[in-house]
């Protein structure tokens, strides 16, 4: 039964399950909003969650910041989110995820957090502080990927927008099952941490991570992409349910 149903907002059952979608910027969230508009003209989705997706700004700290307020006032406000999901654009490793493609993080890493030394990087759990990695919730993951035909994989997380093969091969060294790098995914899985609520990350890829090629870039597909694989998340999310996951 459809309760209520808002422009850009779809509200299709009083059910406790919450879902908040943090994107960077407004064209990310409005092709979120499109998917979940699409999803509520065909009948919306009886039994389904309560999707609110945001812009919560470019960049770790202020989608960290963002993602903490709206869950905080949330929780004050009587109706707690129950997941959070990182969405938006982002970059793709070559050849595992083409412009175009869409990617779910089964890790949301963040790639340059630790200190510089002369025998290479080390991340900063490694001088002995906080986390580099969130896991999104392993069922969830799957039928994410399944139902939206993404790949799943490590989703960097980076403050500088990688532009050099170094750079990416590097990158790669490292993180040998990086499909995509963005910049916000790692705050707000811990935004999301901090709160208690799981997280997934879902991308669609922009732009080849690699040398700079501003003529590359393919934003409105990758939106378009967003747009459509979020129309076939809304299913999975609608079944999903935290205590499934072990399965
Ligand atoms: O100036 C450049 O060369 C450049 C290349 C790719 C992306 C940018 C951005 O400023 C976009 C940042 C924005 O979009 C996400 N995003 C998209 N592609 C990437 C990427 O290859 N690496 C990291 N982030 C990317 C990101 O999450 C931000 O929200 C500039």
């Amino acid at each position: 039964m459809v309760l209520q149903a808002e422009e850009g907002r779809l509200i299709v059952a009083a059910g406790p399950y919450r879902v908040l979608v943090a994107t960077a910027v407004p064209v990310e969230r409005d092709a979120v909003a499109a998917a979940l508009d699409a999803v509520r003209a065909a009948g919306g989705a009886p039994g389904g969650p309560v999707v609110d997706p945001v812009a919560a700004g470019v960049g770790s700290a202020l989608a960290a910041a963002a993602t903490a307020t709206a869950l905080a006032g949330a929780a004050r406000d009587g109706t707690p989110y129950d997941l959070v999901v990182s969405a938006g654009i982002g970059g793709g490793f070559l050849p595992a995820a083409p412009v175009g493609s869409l990617v779910v993080a089964d890790a949301i890493t963040v790639a340059d957090l630790g200190a510089e030394t002369a025998d290479g990087f080390l991340p900063v759990t490694e001088l002995g502080f906080g986390t580099v990695t969130h896991r999104p919730p392993a069922a969830l993951v799957r039928q994410a990927a399944a139902a939206t035909g993404a790949r799943a994989g490590t989703v960097l997380t980076v403050s500088t927008v990688t532009g050099t093969a170094g750079r990416a091969a590097a990158l790669r060294a490292r993180h040998p099952d990086a499909l995509a790098e963005a910049m916000e995914g790692f705050g707000v899985a811990e935004a999301a941490a901090l709160h208690g609520v799981p997280v997934l990350e879902v991308r669609a890829v922009s732009n080849p991570v690699g040398p700079r090629d501003r003529a590359a870039w393919r934003i409105a597909d990758a939106l378009a992409a967003l747009t459509e694989g979020f129309g076939k998340l809304v299913p999975v999310l609608e079944s999903w349910r935290h205590h499934d996951d072990d399965r």
